[in-house]
């Protein structure tokens, strides 16, 4: 059967450190889905919408950094409840499958990786901010943080780019992020597949469309039950 008129739409997120490939593995995802005839509206986070890219900027440049990781949590949730309101719950409506480059787990990871707000605060904040509009997947990019920052380093300089507010962190902070992922993964497995992504981009877009595959298009064309479908062809 076509997958052209697969409704509702799905919201999955793409998880991980610095450098794994989640904008590359975004678009690729992207063209996949939509060789299946679904819509797909793609965004980031922090940001996705004007209030909340403006929020980013002003995170990312380091503005915010003397305000504390609580306040940080606080402004990455500001311009969260912006992106959600204004991007993110109508494209789901309309039936659109939504990709967001980062989400709620990265507030989990990287501002309970700076210390100050605990996970219960965090999570408490997490329900406030995104309340239903959980993702359906999250897929978290694993590998070792030495890899992704030599990949983000590249990028950078490649682009003339100055390091941001979390790049420039040391490298015990990017080990600790890459154990919280790994955590909430763990914690969640029905939502998160955690995928390894030191691999070729081919390869990484071969893993993630397994678990696509499995555990969305599969329930979506056999109309929410969970009975095994046949693969998707492939593009
Ligand atoms: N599988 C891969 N192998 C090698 N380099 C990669 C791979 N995936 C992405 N890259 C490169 O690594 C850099 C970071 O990738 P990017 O997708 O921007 O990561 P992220 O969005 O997670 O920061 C980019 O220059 C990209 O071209
Ligand atoms: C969404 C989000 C991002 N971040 C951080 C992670 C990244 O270092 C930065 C986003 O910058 P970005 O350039 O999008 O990083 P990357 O290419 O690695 O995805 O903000 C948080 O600390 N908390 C959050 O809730």
């Amino acid at each position: 059967m076509s997958t052209s008129d697969l409704q509702p739409g799905r919201f999955i997120t793409l998880e991980g450190g610095e450098g794994v490939g989640k904008s590359t593995q975004m678009r690729r995802l992207a063209a996949r889905l939509e060789a299946h005839g679904l819509t797909v509206v793609t965004t980031r986070e922090p940001g996705g919408s004007p209030k909340a890219e403006a929020i980013r900027e002003a995170i990312l440049a380091g503005r915010t950094r003397s305000f504390g990781s609580m306040a940080e949590a606080l402004l990455f949730s500001a311009a969260r409840i912006d992106h959600l309101d204004t991007l993110i719950r109508p494209a789901l409506a309309r039936g659109d499958w939504v990709i967001c480059d980062r989400f709620s787990d990265s507030t989990m990871a990287y501002q309970g990786a700076s210390g100050e707000p605990d996970a219960a605060i965090l999570r408490a904040l997490e329900r406030i901010v995104v309340g239903d509009s959980r993702p359906d997947l999250t897929l978290i990019l694993d590998m070792p943080p030495e890899v992704g920052m030599a990949r983000a380093d590249a990028r950078r300089q490649a682009r003339g780019e100055a390091t941001d507010r979390f790049e420039g962190e040391a490298p015990a902070f990017h080990r600790d992020l890459r154990s919280r992922f790994l955590a909430i993964a763990k914690a969640e497995p029905q939502r998160c597949a955690v995928i390894d992504a030191d691999a070729s981009e081919d390869e990484v877009e071969d893993r993630i469309w397994r678990e696509v595959d499995a555990r969305l298009l599969s329930k979506v064309r056999n109309n929410g039950n969970d009975t095994p479908a046949q693969p998707v062809d492939k593009p």
